[in-house]
């Protein structure tokens, strides 16, 4: 069997007494697209931050690739990664975020252009020619060189989605990319993201309120409640028919909010 892109085994996180990983154990199939959703306060953000290590884990060990990214091997035992190992095996996933977070002082272009410039090493020219593919690729060609002032939400998540690929990661996270939109601008980001997942080599995580989104393109939807995987499978099978009295609890009340 090949090994898993990602592997979450035993993660636990806590903040003081609160537990908000506990104990999880999760596998995403290299190129699989999965969907995380679940009620608020469940711990779906926090299983991307912890991929992103933007904080450390209380327990457990993340893999990414075959390789440790919360450790590494010493003397055939696993040890908590350094910083240089955790930005190395970091690098190779990709995270877009409910609010952008792009540069306000740089043109699209410059956003797409800065990591692979100061994180890889690309020259200018390379990261050029790479942004303006990925640009182009997110239907961007004609705003390359506005400012995120002048973008849209819909477009400013459309450079963020670009400025993540820039880097060449093997794993992209989205968390909620669409919640800041304003309901017009919706579709235009997810066919993005319909795009990337039908066209390239990419596993894909996705924490997400669109439920239709989630039921058209996840290979599997991992159902949250207090920090756990209540229930998980195929989308037809988890939307369709829920075996767990809190994933149709939860469904039910999704539903009802339309
Ligand atoms: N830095 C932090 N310090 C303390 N508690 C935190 C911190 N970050 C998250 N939490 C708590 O951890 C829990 C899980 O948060 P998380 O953001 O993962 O939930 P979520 O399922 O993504 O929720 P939402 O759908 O509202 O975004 C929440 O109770 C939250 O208050």
């Amino acid at each position: 069997m090949t090994k898993p892109m990602v592997r979450f085994e035993n993660v636990a996180k806590r903040y003081g007494a609160l537990t908000v990983l506990d104990n999880l154990n999760l596998e995403i199939a290299r190129n699989e697209k999965v969907s995380i959703i679940g009620p608020s306060g469940s711990g779906k953000t926090t299983v991307l931050r912890m991929l992103m290590t933007l904080e450390r884990i209380n327990g457990g060990v993340i893999w990414v690739d075959a390789e440790p990214l919360t450790h590494m091997e010493k003397k055939g035992q696993l040890v908590p990664a350094s910083d240089r190992h955790l930005r190395r095996v970091r690098g190779k996933i990709g995270m877009v975020f409910q609010h952008f977070n792009l540069f306000p002082h740089m043109t699209a272009l410059q956003n797409c252009m800065e990591a692979p410039v100061s994180v890889l090493g690309l020259t200018k020219q390379e990261a050029e020619g790479r942004a303006v593919d990925l640009l182009n690729l997110v239907g961007l060609s004609d705003k390359k060189n506005h400012f995120p002032i002048q973008l849209s939400g819909g477009q400013k998540q459309r450079v963020a989605i670009a400025r993540a690929l820039a880097m060449r990661p093997k794993v992209m996270l989205f968390d909620e990319v669409t919640s800041a939109l304003d309901p017009e601008l919706v579709g235009e980001v997810l066919n993005v993201i319909r795009k990337l997942g039908a066209e390239h080599d990419l596993t894909m995580l996705m924490v997400t309120h669109q439920m239709g989104f989630a039921k058209e393109f996840s290979d599997r939807v991992c159902f949250f409640d207090g920090g756990k995987i209540v229930e998980q499978g195929p989308p037809e099978q988890l939307f369709g028919s829920p075996q767990n009295a809190r994933t149709r609890q939860f469904l039910n009340a999704v539903l009802e909010a339309g």
